[in-house]
């Protein structure tokens, strides 16, 4: 972490059991405005462990500091963690403008001003016209940049992203990096993504962390990612032995 960001979260040895998977000791810790990714394969974790910090499960050891306070003790409606899932999850009966609005509206802002802040924000994700449309009538990026704008209408110092771009092309997903620029210097938010996908770790986040088989290997400047000095299972994951080359 960068000594300079003020530590926003802090993941503390968090353990946690599903099934016959495990999450194993995971320690780390991240700064405001700070991107980090965790790159994983399919099945290491990567959603539990979202789903975790979000404080949707309760770590069996372990806890998890958000601004400095136990997160599972500050109340739901206080944390203001922005979640993005992978699959949008986007309310089918609301308008995209209502869907937009629904936090602001679960705070008690008054409709003038939620109407405002909506178009505001639509129009800056490229999305002010869509305003009147369902949510199953929209594209896949228009989609993403909907659900962005929900989770960020309410200002979270801390946006999570589960793989948010793996359903999208390749121009769209280029169009959607750009706009995480934007909503990093304009929201100042920590975000912290998982992915499986190497390049876009690359491209958005400042450091890069591997999960594999619930337990994280280490976190590294993401321009070290292909460099570091990784353990065989790492260097095998990321493609960079002679056997994963085969
Ligand atoms: N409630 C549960 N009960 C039993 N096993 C579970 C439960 N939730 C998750 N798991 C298991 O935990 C493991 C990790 O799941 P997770 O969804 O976090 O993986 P992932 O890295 O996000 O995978 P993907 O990239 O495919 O989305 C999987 O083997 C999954 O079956």
């Amino acid at each position: 972490m960068n000594p300079s960001c003020e530590r926003l979260l802090a993941v503390q040895q968090v353990s946690l059991q599903r099934g016959s998977f495990a999450l194993c000791s995971i320690d780390f810790a991240l700064g405001s405005g700070e991107v980090l990714a965790i790159l994983g394969e399919t099945g290491s974790g990567k959603t539990l462990l979202l789903e975790t910090i979000a404080g949707f499960h309760q770590p069996a050891e372990g806890q998890i500091l958000f601004k400095g306070r136990d997160l599972h003790r500050i109340p739901l409606h206080r944390r203001n963690i922005g979640y993005l899932y992978q699959e949008y999850c986007m309310f089918p009966h609301m308008t995209v403008g209502e869907n937009i609005a629904y936090g602001l509206k679960m705070r008690g802002v008054d409709k003038k001003s939620c109407l405002h802040e909506v178009q505001a924000i639509a129009k800056r994700f490229g999305i002010g016209h869509l305003l009147e449309q369902y949510p199953l009538t929209l594209s896949g990026g228009e989609q993403q940049r909907t659900a962005l704008a929900r989770a960020l209408i309410t200002h979270p110092p801390l946006l999570l992203l589960d793989e948010p771009f793996s359903a999208l092309d390749p121009v769209t997903k280029q169009g959607l990096y750009t706009l995480l620029d934007e909503i990093r210097q304009r929201y100042d938010c920590a975000i912290l993504f998982v992915t499986h996908d190497f390049h876009e770790a690359r491209r958005l986040a400042d450091r890069i962390g591997i999960l594999l088989e619930g337990k994280l290997q280490a976190i590294v400047p993401a321009a070290e990612l292909f460099t570091h000095g990784w353990n065989e299972t790492v260097q095998e994951f990321l493609g960079l032995t002679p056997a994963s080359l085969l």
